[in-house]
């Protein structure tokens, strides 16, 4: 029941761009990702903005734009699967949360987006299931009926966590899913990941709040420009990170407010 779910090894990802006078340019986005979701855990991917983590995301569900190059392995319980296989299951038991509401339709009312991805995962009465994943969320009825350009922020994060979360992923990949919200939301929704970690789902948590990861993580995946260099306990993350072995993850616990830079201690 506990193997790896979902597998990334040595994931490499080229953006191919032309150029004015059609020179060919070649960008390096990814040189060397890792990375291991197991059923019934949090996994954290932690790093700076542009560091990659999205677009893992993209690769796993098969979703990268014609003009990326990829190389590496990525493994669905156990098996390597090429991007065409990984885009069938996308929104069928591996899921995506997206990072940015423009991947909601700009033209389709909230409803029929929601019903939709609940007919993707399964579900018998995806009306019903719409509306209560809604619900839930404390989004009402009227909200079936709107286009996502008549949300606020907070609103469309509410309606793809509902979304990602119907019909009981066996993988979810939340992409900086708590982004924008007031505190008590960011903890509700990480304590909802959690949750579904406890109930069997490989959860995997994007995120570059290092607190965060460490506090609702069985295990903290450190990235840093295109590859991951760490991977660490969460309870390691604790006073001055002297049980931290990377030198890396170590400075970016003691970079947090309040965790370090005690200068001229003891003076
Ligand atoms: N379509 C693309 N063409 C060229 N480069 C790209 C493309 N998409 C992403 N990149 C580059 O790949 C790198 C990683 O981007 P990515 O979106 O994965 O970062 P991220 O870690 O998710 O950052 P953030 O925390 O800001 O969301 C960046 O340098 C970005 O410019
Ligand atoms: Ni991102």
């Amino acid at each position: 029941m506990n193997g790896p779910v979902l597998e990334v090894r040595g994931l490499e990802i080229d953006f191919v761009q032309y150029e004015r006078g059609l020179r060919r340019r070649t960008v390096h986005a990814l040189t060397g990702m890792d990375l291991t979701a197991v059923a019934g855990e949090v996994v954290a991917l932690v790093g700076a903005s542009g560091a990659g983590k999205s677009l893992l995301a993209h690769a796993v569900l098969g979703l990268l734009p014609p003009n990326a190059v990829e190389r590496g392995d990525v493994l669905l319980d156990g098996e390597r699967l090429d991007p065409a296989a990984r885009r069938r299951h996308a929104g069928r038991g591996m899921t995506l949360l997206p990072q940015a509401a423009g991947f909601l339709d700009p033209l389709s009312p909230v409803g029929r987006q929601v019903r939709r991805s609940a007919q993707l995962a399964g579900s018998a009465d995806p009306r019903r299931a719409a509306a209560d994943a809604l619900e839930r969320r404390g989004l009402g009825p009227e909200v079936l009926g709107r286009y996502p350009h008549e949300l606020s922020g907070g609103m469309a994060r509410r309606v793809l966590v509902a979304m990602a979360t119907l019909g009981d992923p066996r993988v979810l990949i939340a992409d900086e899913p708590t982004t924008g919200l007031p505190p008590a939301e960011v903890r509700r929704t990480l304590g909802e990941l959690r949750t579904m970690a406890d109930d069997g789902c490989a959860v995997v948590l994007i995120t570059h709040e290092l607190r965060a990861a460490v506090e609702v993580a069985h295990r903290v995946v450190i990235c840093r420009d295109g590859r991951t260099v760490d991977v660490a306990d969460p309870a390691a993350f604790t006073g001055d990170g002297d049980a931290l072995t990377h030198p890396f993850t170590r400075a970016l616990w003691q970079a947090l407010p309040g965790n370090g830079f005690r200068v001229a201690e003891g003076v």
